[in-house]
């Protein structure tokens, strides 16, 4: 098993209310992890907990087996081994790419410092940019260069805040790509807050979801997906149906839920899969990879599907739940 390397242990913290409550996480050394969670949950809170930033009320963070300093103890806070890179990129205004990574690196020896800038400008993509000023970047382009930036001393654990908010499509894939490389070539340690699916199981090893104060839930990506376990995990990962309690045979109580892309769409046939229900089409939109259809069955339920196919809107079908595909959900 790999070594802890960050281990946060019953962290609390409030400002006006409690928004971390009794929260333990570890970091292993290499391991990528992601924070989900719904917005104003305390995930950019946390992150700074976990980089030195900012004191917790109560608990502790050890890395490497010690205790960080509290923040609001001395005169720099933070810990070189760990590098936060805020969702503004703190860079040196007018100054170049090149200039901001050689500032980075002052205290070290000039050897050292070209090798890193080297590596890291070609990591990040940077190479064509090396003379540009900070204020001709695009916001990928200083996203990029904060991330070179907070890796030139080689720390330990890398921590994003939302890396990849206001970056289009393929913008995000060359980072995340670059992020990758970043794990298996420099061995970082990674934990990057996210609200976005995709990104959180390209990257991830773990994810945890922040939930009133609490992780209530970490698990791989795989494992996540295939037992959400909680509603409110399933409801931040993606669109999901709660089988109508009608369709449940017996006396079951439990809660059944099925993502929306494993529910199969009928039209005409008879049903042989054990939870079926008709529903009429209300709406049906291209997504590009597929179609997100609203259904409304007959107790009034709204149910997304998405479908390979355009439907018929205002046309009645029987929806079916295939068994292998279904998970159980808690309330909590
Ligand atoms: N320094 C502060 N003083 C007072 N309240 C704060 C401070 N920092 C954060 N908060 C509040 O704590 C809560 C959690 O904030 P935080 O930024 O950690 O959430 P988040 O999950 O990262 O949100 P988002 O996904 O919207 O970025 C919010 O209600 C925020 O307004």
């Amino acid at each position: 098993m790999a070594e802890i390397l960050l281990k946060a242990s019953c962290i609390s913290k409030s400002f006006d209310t409690q928004i971390l409550d009794n929260l333990s996480i570890d970091i292993a050394e290499g391991e990528t992890h992601v924070i989900m969670g719904r917005s104003g949950q305390g995930k950019s809170t946390l992150l700074k907990i976990l980089s030195g930033l900012l004191a917790a009320d109560e608990g502790e963070v050890k890395f490497s087996g010690e205790l960080l300093d509290n923040p609001d103890e001395v005169l720099v806070a933070g810990h070189e081994e760990l590098a936060y890179v805020a969702q503004n990129f703190n860079l040196l205004h007018n100054r170049t790419v090149l200039e901001n990574l050689k500032d980075a690196l002052l205290a070290f020896k000039d050897e050292f410092a070209e090798h890193q800038i080297k590596q890291l400008m070609q990591l990040m993509r940077l190479e064509k940019l090396s003379s540009h000023k900070i204020e001709s970047l695009s916001g990928g382009e200083k996203q990029r260069l904060a991330i070179a930036r907070a890796l030139a001393t080689q720390p330990a654990v890398l921590l994003l805040d939302e890396p990849f908010t206001q970056l289009d499509y393929s913008t995000r894939q060359t980072l995340m790509d670059a992020i990758k490389e970043v794990r298996t070539e420099l061995e970082t340690s990674i934990i990057l807050v996210s609200h976005n699916l995709f990104e959180a199981f390209y990257l991830a090893d773990q994810i945890h979801v922040l939930d009133n104060g609490k992780i209530i839930k970490s698990d791989s990506p795989h494992s996540l997906y295939q037992n959400p376990e909680l509603k409110a995990v399933a409801e931040l990962l993606s669109d999901f149906v709660l089988l109508p309690s009608k369709s449940i045979t017996n006396k079951q109580k439990r809660q059944l839920g099925i993502w929306a892309e494993n529910v199969v769409v009928l039209e005409g046939e008879p049903s042989e899969y054990k939870f079926s229900i008709s529903a009429k089409l209300k709406d049906c939109v291209f997504m590009g990879y597929h179609y997100r259809c609203v259904f409304v069955s007959e107790q009034g339920q709204n149910i997304i599907v998405k479908t390979n196919n355009k439907l018929e809107s205002g046309s009645s079908f029987q929806l079916a739940f295939p068994d292998e595909y279904l998970f159980e959900l808690k309330d909590e």
